[in-house]
């Protein structure tokens, strides 16, 4: 049985539902992410696992005990918020060991735990401070302290860095994941960040209008994205509608504006109507005669480690981002041939409704 189950969880109010029939399961240790862009159920998916909202339906199983009707507090999970809601009046120690007063605990075994939690957190030197005498990196880190302090079963972060600029967040999702492993907590967070998502999660839940889209370890989710909603929403991707013309055992040949494009997806049917997914960083330059198809490139942005170029072709505006071009290997109106492996073309459906778990 996984540590944290949630079965067929769902929140509705009143005739709207927030979240519909979300099922998952979380084993011991493991770093799950919920993504989806805003209002999709991410935040209510988490407070009903932490007891703050109350299910409509479903359950919520932490390693095998049902506990979908316990109060917050029984229920002894970690949780830091986007706000961190530090106390202001106390003390970087005091706000750290306070839910361990709460629990009673001798004080001998409370100051030793603090002192352990903020070493964790590299905070050792800042235990006397107040939050407003500290940074907003340090402030969240005071956060992940006082959550991991109470060694919970299940840490659950809600958009912990969305304060951070954008070099402190970097920083911070290394240094987040490696206390993660360290300590070994199960945990659960809500980003609507998609590299956020891919770079710190051992599995990824891509949620879309309260249901789980797909359910898949980071790179599946990249690279087989269950539908259009996903391939779009992890990553960019370039889509064509197209038609399949014919098929074989080694795969498919999809008509796209007059292009015959081939696939290694040998499951298709003639005539039937699918979608496809290119990933940018898929589409080579190469010779006229080895072309798939022939652009020519309307615009370059340079992003420092890579340029993004868009290329008018035959099939429609291509995104395509390419590395080691030095100072622009295109200019704007060049004429460019373009391929790509025939496996970097993936069949998508187009319908958003169908959970894929991996
Ligand atoms: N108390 C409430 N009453 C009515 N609707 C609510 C309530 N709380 C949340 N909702 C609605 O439920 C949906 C899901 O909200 P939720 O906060 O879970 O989204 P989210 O994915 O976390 O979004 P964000 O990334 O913007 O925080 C939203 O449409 C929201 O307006």
């Amino acid at each position: 049985m996984s540590f944290l189950q949630l079965e067929n969880l769902s929140k509705h109010y009143g005739d709207f539902t927030a979240v519909e029939q979300l099922n998952l399961t979380v084993e011991k240790g493991e770093f799950v992410s919920l993504l989806g862009p805003s209002g999709c159920g991410k935040t209510t998916t988490l407070q009903m696992i932490a007891g703050f909202v109350e299910a409509s339906a479903g359950r919520v199983l932490l390693d095998g005990r049902d506990i979908t009707h316990e109060k917050p507090n029984r229920r002894g999970l970690g949780i830091v918020f986007q706000s961190y809601a530090l106390f202001p009046h106390m003390t970087v120690s005091a706000n750290v060991g306070f839910g361990l007063e709460m629990r009673r605990m001798a004080a001998d075994e409370c100051t030793e735990r603090v002192r352990k939690a903020l070493a964790l957190v590299h905070l050792k030197k800042f235990s006397h401070r107040y939050p407003r005498e500290l940074s907003g990196g340090q402030r969240q880190r005071v956060a992940l302290a006082r959550a991991l302090v109470i060694e919970p079963p299940v840490l659950l972060l809600d958009e912990p860095m969305s304060n951070l600029d954008a070099k402190l967040r970097e920083d911070m999702q290394v240094e987040l994941r490696e206390i993660q492993r360290k300590v070994g907590t199960t945990t659960i967070m809500v980003t609507h960040d998609q590299s956020e998502a891919l770079s710190m999660s051992d599995r990824v839940v891509v949620m879309d209008a309260g249901r789980a889209i797909q359910i898949a370890k980071p790179f599946d989710a990249y690279e087989s994205p269950v539908n259009q909603f996903v391939s779009q929403f992890v990553g960019k991707a370039n889509l064509f509608e197209g038609e399949v013309a014919s098929v074989s055992r080694q795969g498919s040949a999809l008509n796209v504006h007059g292009h015959l494009l081939n696939t290694n997806d040998a499951s298709l049917h003639i005539g039937e109507q699918v979608t496809l997914c290119l990933r940018p960083e898929k589409l080579e330059r190469c010779s006229p005669q080895d072309e798939i198809i022939r652009g020519r490139v309307r615009s370059g942005v340079f992003l420092g480690n890579q340029w993004l170029y868009h290329i008018d072709t035959g099939l429609g505006d291509l995104l395509a981002t390419w590395q080691n071009c030095g100072n622009a290997a295109c200019c704007d109106g060049q004429e460019v041939s373009l391929r790509w492996p025939t496996d970097a073309l993936h069949i998508v459906k187009r319908g958003q409704h169908e959970v894929r778990h991996g």
